[in-house]
């Protein structure tokens, strides 16, 4: 069976399957993507603690549900999402590279231009699932920067690992690693 570590966040309890990495490193398996009742509890209380800010953005694909929950309850009209592979239907895209926890080789983070043109000049909230080695969120914080925003603040549901000792990011709760 699998062992699972049992997650408390928002006032909901989730078992999360322990998944290994590599040889010496595994994580607890968090998974927002379909869980509606952990988006519609977590994100009032991420956005109690956000400063005031006129767009979010989030890379795909995990962070999407959260950033539109969040983007709603702000009453903003938009939200912005960095994606990992350019579409064709992209026009001049911004890139960066990413490498998080969970991928082995290098991924590509971009905004479609017109993307890119909105975000400049803006205050941005970068909101994601969770912060890990940080990877994810520097380079969309790269990537926003490229476009001319002014990234005010960085949230997650989770800090997994060291991410729980940051104090430049808002976040509900630690997630450990295992070994
Ligand atoms: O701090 P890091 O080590 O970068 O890890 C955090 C990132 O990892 C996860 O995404 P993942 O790379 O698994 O991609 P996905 O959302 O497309 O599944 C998560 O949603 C974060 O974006
Ligand atoms: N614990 C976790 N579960 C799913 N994706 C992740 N990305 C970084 N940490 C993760």
């Amino acid at each position: 069976m699998t062992n699972t570590y049992t997650l408390q966040v928002a006032g909901l309890e989730r078992d999360l399957p322990i998944i290994r990495l590599t040889e010496n490193l595994s994580i607890a398996s968090f998974v927002i993507l379909g869980d509606a009742e952990l988006l519609r509890e977590a994100s009032p209380l991420l956005v109690d603690k956000l400063p005031e800010v006129d767009v979010i953005v989030t890379a795909e694909a995990k962070g999407i549900p959260l950033a539109y929950e969040v983007t709603n309850q702000l009453g903003l009209s938009a939200y912005y999402v960095a994606r990992k592979t350019v579409k064709p239907y992209m026009q001049n895209p911004l890139m960066n590279e990413v490498h998080s926890i969970t991928t082995q080789a290098k991924q590509t983070l971009c905004f479609d231009q017109k993307d890119a043109l909105e975000i400049k000049g803006k205050r941005v909230a970068i909101i994601d699932d969770v912060i890990s080695t940080g990877e994810s969120l520097r380079a969309l914080e790269e990537l926003v920067e490229l476009a001319g925003g002014n990234v005010v603040a960085k949230a997650a549901i989770l800090a997994e690992g060291d991410a729980a000792k940051r104090e430049d990011i808002i976040f509900l709760e630690e997630l450990p690693l295992f070994d």
